[in-house]
């Protein structure tokens, strides 16, 4: 599975939405899609799963146009927030349905999964509460098994135990079977640990695509006394926040050379994903 998104503009009623997207993703992986609220994350993903037509640019799938295309449908799971599914289906007769659509659906996991979230096989959907409206939407979404696997915000209403199994068994899945998986979340602590890559979209572009290797690398606070701290080198750019605390200093910096040395009195650490988004996204036009 390779998606490739060249200079890709949207315009809507006169609003530009997007505007030189430029990615390509070609690994299996669970990529987090970040950004603060109407950045465009569900923009890009109605255009991957075939939902909305861009305005200018390309936008392939294993080189094809995604764009209403019925020949790759069946690669693409797309689960958004709400309105995934007809209400007036019970459980069993939407299994059916998507049992039929997707080629690698596993059934035997759908029903591993209704049985962890406790989902109701001869319940309708809209008799069922929000949060188990989302465990299923994600149940299906998971057992598709399409090698390109979207999901837009699909937690909602989940409760914090119910999150927890989901997670797990997203990973656990994703393990035995690795595909793309695009996930967009404002959870971005307790999710952290489930995803390989990140990409975080601001003002209708994607602004950062790195791997959370290459990010816990790159991606550091600094601390110790606050001479040393302020006499470092480091350019404008890499400077993502700086705070001091009585005697100390703290200077959170995305370095672009991971030979960056400080001095042996300061303490270099990670910075958490959530840590780093907060301060990367409140730094606006950095390259
Ligand atoms: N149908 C529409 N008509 C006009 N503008 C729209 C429409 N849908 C979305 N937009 C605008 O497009 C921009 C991007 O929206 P989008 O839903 O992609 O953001 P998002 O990153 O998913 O946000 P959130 O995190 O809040 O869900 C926003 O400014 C939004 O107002």
């Amino acid at each position: 599975m390779k998606i490739v998104m060249e200079n890709v503009r949207k315009e809507l009623e006169g609003q530009t939405i997007l505007k030189d997207v430029n990615v390509t993703i070609d690994q299996p992986g669970i990529y987090a899609v970040l950004g603060p609220n109407g950045a465009g994350k569900t923009t890009i993903m109605h255009l991957l799963s075939g939902l909305a037509k861009w305005s200018s640019g390309s936008v392939t799938i294993n080189g094809e146009n995604p764009f209403d295309n019925r020949a790759i449908l069946d690669q693409i799971s797309f689960i958004q927030e709400s309105d995934n599914f007809k209400p007036t289906l019970k459980v069993n007769q939407l299994i059916q349905q998507v049992q039929a659509f997707y080629p690698n659906f596993d059934e035997a996991f759908v029903h591993h999964l209704l049985k962890t979230f406790q989902l109701p096989l001869t319940k309708k959907l809209s008799q069922l509460s929000k949060g188990m409206t989302s465990a299923l939407n994600m149940s299906i979404g998971l057992a598709s098994r399409a090698p390109l696997t979207i999901f837009d915000e699909p937690y909602i209403g989940m409760d914090a135990t119910a999150r927890k199994q989901l997670y797990a068994e997203i990973i656990e899945d994703y393990v035995n079977h690795p595909r793309i998986i695009l996930f967009s979340t404002h959870f971005i602590e307790e999710t952290e640990d489930i995803f390989e890559y990140a990409l975080i979209v601001q003002e209708g572009t994607v602004r950062l695509f790195s791997s959370l290797e290459d990010l816990g690398e790159r991606a550091i606070k600094v601390t110790g006394p606050i001479e040393e701290i302020q006499t470092l080198a480091i350019e404008e750019h890499q400077k993502l926040a700086y705070n001091e605390f009585m005697s100390e200093a703290q200077l959170n910096l995305y370095v672009d050379d991971s030979t960056f040395e400080p001095p042996r009195s300061c303490q270099v650490k990670p910075l958490h994903l959530q840590e780093f988004f907060i301060d990367y996204t409140a730094k606006k036009g950095r390259a």
